[in-house]
């Protein structure tokens, strides 16, 4: 039986960048050592003198028995893994992430930066602590910075950056939050490669949701740009799952546990109030998987509305019509939405002029507020008692400390992203494809848009058959 071909993770039609250049098998096999393969960036294609040392992986046998566990460079994971047999199955395939048997930072010539980004994420502390215990623990490196209040830190006087110790980051992965603190906006791709250059990082952690990213493919092409042998390299961070090609971010789990509190008691409320309605919203600006997954958690839903889907209010077959047959036969509902659903209705489409915030999200009006003023009129008109409760845990699902296997997520993140950086790759992000560790090319991150509920994938039809809620559409 032949082999199946191997399709490199970025070279479909997306336009590569002239640094991602995917070297073919064959000039792999004459240069060696396979580098930059699979699209992920290694710091040797840039420079002509770069290290190569030993890992202490090898040396330091007594305290590190992962002797036999390093991994080559051409050990990937695949990214379709359900096939037929028989038939041929090409698969796009990713670097496989874990500790290499060279590197390329010789570790006491490591100056290290971490900053994270964007809105809070359950268990951005932990990456945190274990990219400095990774960092110290496994490699001997002395000098981890924190760099204060996201990107902006790098370059505004009263925001120093933290030399990071045992002391400062005790027990943080109990906390919810970032002990680096974390905001949007500030983002000057001039001055942060200024302060990367003039503060002497060598290795640059940024930890954050998609904008983070964009941003940060720009810091290593700059750093690039100015010759900067700087390993950067991006760790994921979303609880709206809105970032392309990985399975998840750490946090998500988090989030969606932590909503099914509100969904409880939303539910409690319902089912004790006469024609009671449970209303309750949560994140999910672009993307409806926090509610879609919340959801299928709670296993009491009747109602879950996502940005990924159009639905109609009045008419024969809207929304308000089901929830008074819902209310007829079952004597409650319970309705989950994501904030950003129903847009069409919130947001006046021909205004001109959205309001933005700091990174340039658009911002929202309370799609929950909106909704449950529709519910209640509505009955009204018609004389019909309901009893509405809104539940809006905002940011409560976002602000906690992680749960476990976030927690373990975040871990193994942290570990492999510096295993990546001391080995020499950059411009990359990790994250877990069909549940394993790997190094994607940080320009094929930010290339394929957002992550969206596929409104045709089993896991939607799930959500459908777990509720029965019609398609809300009158034609
Ligand atoms: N296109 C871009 N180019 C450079 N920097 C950007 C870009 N978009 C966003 N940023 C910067 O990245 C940081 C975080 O962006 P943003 O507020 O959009 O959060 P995020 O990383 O997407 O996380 P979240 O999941 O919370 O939305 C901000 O400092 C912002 O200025
Ligand atoms: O109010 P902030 O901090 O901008 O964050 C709100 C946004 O953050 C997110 O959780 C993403 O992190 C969105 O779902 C939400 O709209
Ligand atoms: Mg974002």
């Amino acid at each position: 039986m032949s082999l199946p071909a191997r399709v490199p993770s970025n070279s479909a039609d997306d336009e590569l960048h002239p640094y991602t250049r995917i070297l073919s098998p064959r000039e792999n096999l004459l240069g060696g050592e396979p580098v930059g393969k699979f699209g992920v960036p290694h710091l040797r294609q840039f420079f002509e003198h770069i290290g190569r040392f030993p890992s202490p992986l090898l040396t330091a046998t007594e305290t590190h028995s992962l002797g036999r566990s390093f991994i080559p460079d051409d050990e990937t994971v695949l990214v379709d893994i359900v096939t037929r047999w028989g038939e041929p199955s090409p698969s796009r395939e990713y670097m496989r992430s874990g500790p290499r048997e060279f590197l390329a930072f010789h570790p006491q010539t490591v100056r290290a930066a971490i900053v994270t980004c964007g809105g809070l994420c359950p268990g951005i502390n932990t990456v945190v602590k274990e990219i400095y215990q990774s960092l110290r623990n496994i490699y001997g490196v002395k000098e981890v910075h924190g760099v204060q209040m996201g990107y902006r830190g790098f370059y505004t006087a009263e925001l120093d950056t933290i030399l990071l110790n045992d002391v400062y980051l005790k027990g943080i992965q109990h906390r919810g939050g970032s002990v680096l603190g974390t905001t949007r906006g500030g983002f000057d791709l001039g001055l942060i490669v200024d302060s990367i250059a003039s503060r002497g990082f060598n290795q640059v952690y940024i930890i954050g949701g998609d904008g983070t990213h964009r941003g940060a493919y720009k810091i290593f092409e700059e750093c690039i740009r100015r010759r900067l042998m700087v390993s950067v390299v991006g760790i994921p961070k979303t609880i709206d799952n809105d970032i392309a090609i990985i399975d998840h971010s750490f946090g998500f789990v988090t989030a969606v546990q932590e909503a099914q509190r509100a969904i409880r008691a939303a539910y409690v409320e319902a089912t004790s109030g006469y024609n009671g309605i449970g209303l309750v919203r949560l994140m999910g600006r672009n993307s409806g998987y926090i509610s879609m997954m919340a959801t299928l958690a709670a296993g009491d839903v009747d109602v879950c509305l996502i940005p990924e889907i159009d639905f109609d209010l009045d008419g024969p077959h809207g929304l308000l019509v089901h929830i008074e047959n819902l209310l007829r036969h079952k004597k409650y509902c319970v309705i989950v939405i994501a904030e950003g659903a129903g847009l069409q209705y919130t947001q006046n489409a021909q205004e001109e002029k959205k309001e933005v915030d700091a990174s340039g999200n658009i911002k929202m009006q309370n799609v929950g507020l909106w909704l449950a003023e529709r519910i209640n009129s509505w009955f009204s008109l018609r004389g019909i008692e309901v009893n509405l409760k809104f539940l809006d845990p905002t940011y409560e699902i976002r602000s906690v400390p992680a749960v476990a296997t976030d927690n373990i997520m975040c871990t193994l993140l942290a570990q492999s992203a510096v295993h990546g950086a001391m080995a020499g790759f950059t411009g990359f992000t990790c994250g877990t494809v069909n549940t394993h560790h790997v190094m994607i090319p940080m320009k094929e991150i930010i290339s394929r848009g957002r992550n969206r509920v596929d409104l045709s994938s089993r896991m939607w039809h799930r959500v459908l058959a777990a509720t029965m809620q019609p398609p809300l559409k009158n034609k």
